[in-house]
């Protein structure tokens, strides 16, 4: 194995170690129902403003979870007339990666790990619900579910996930200048700090 590709490890797992906590709701989290928006207009997954995106919908959920519904697109096939794989695990980071934000934590993806239990058809709906099972340190273990047919239809897609929180200068740091400052200048306030501040 070379550098270039290092092994995942014990470190990597997906599993919580023993010492995990319960994830806690922000006292300032939307109420259940409440949708989320997006929390960045070019955002590839949730984005309004982005032409080839998965436009995923997420509200608040009970505790700290979110739903979400992606309506699978002819710009999103694989096989033809089925979704891609790649498209569908994306909808499942996008849900993950909007869940954190009931905690007031900005986070990016660190593993990811879809099982695909089941072909998703152009024009399905995939009903997403995602969760925070644990936190370790900067760890955050979540799971999500994307169903079809409806929000109680049987399981498509699902996934493990360990997000690693992070400061905002992971962003500012790492993004393009151009990019970071249109989103800073954002005037929509609760989307401006969805991306850029932890408390707002
Ligand atoms: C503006 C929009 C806002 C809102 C953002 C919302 C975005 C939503 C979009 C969906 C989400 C995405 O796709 S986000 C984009 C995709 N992801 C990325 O680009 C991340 C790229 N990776 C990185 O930048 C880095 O590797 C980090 C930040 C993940 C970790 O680097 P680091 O900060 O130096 O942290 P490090 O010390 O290495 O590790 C800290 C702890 O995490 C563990 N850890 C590190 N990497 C992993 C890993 N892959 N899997 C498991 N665990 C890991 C370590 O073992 C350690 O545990 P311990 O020793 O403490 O126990």
């Amino acid at each position: 194995m070379s550098a270039a590709n290092p092994p995942s490890s014990a470190k990597t797992s997906l599993v919580p170690p023993p010492d995990a906590v319960a994830p806690v709701r922000h006292p300032d989290a939307p109420a259940p129902g409440t949708p989320l928006g997006a929390h960045y207009d070019l955002c590839f997954g949730c984005g309004g403003g982005q032409p080839h995106g998965l436009h995923l919908v997420a509200r608040a959920g009970e505790g700290v979870s979110v739903t979400a519904e992606f309506t699978v697109k002819p710009a999103h096939q694989g096989a033809p007339g089925l979704a891609h794989g790649g498209v569908l695990t994306s909808a499942l980071d996008e849900t993950l990666g909007s869940v954190n934000w009931l905690m007031h934590v900005i986070a990016v993806t660190g593993r990811l790990e879809t099982d695909f239990l089941r072909p998703v058809p152009v024009d399905t709906v995939l009903h997403l619900d995602a969760r925070v099972t644990a936190v370790h340190g900067r760890k955050i273990y979540s799971t999500a579910t994307g169903r079809i047919g409806g929000p109680d239809g049987p399981v498509a897609v699902r996934a493990d996930a360990v997000f690693i929180e992070v400061k905002v200068e992971h962003f500012i740091e790492n993004g393009r200048q151009e990019e970071i400052r249109a989103a800073m200048d954002d005037p929509d306030q609760v989307r401006r700090a969805r991306a850029f501040e932890v408390n707002p």
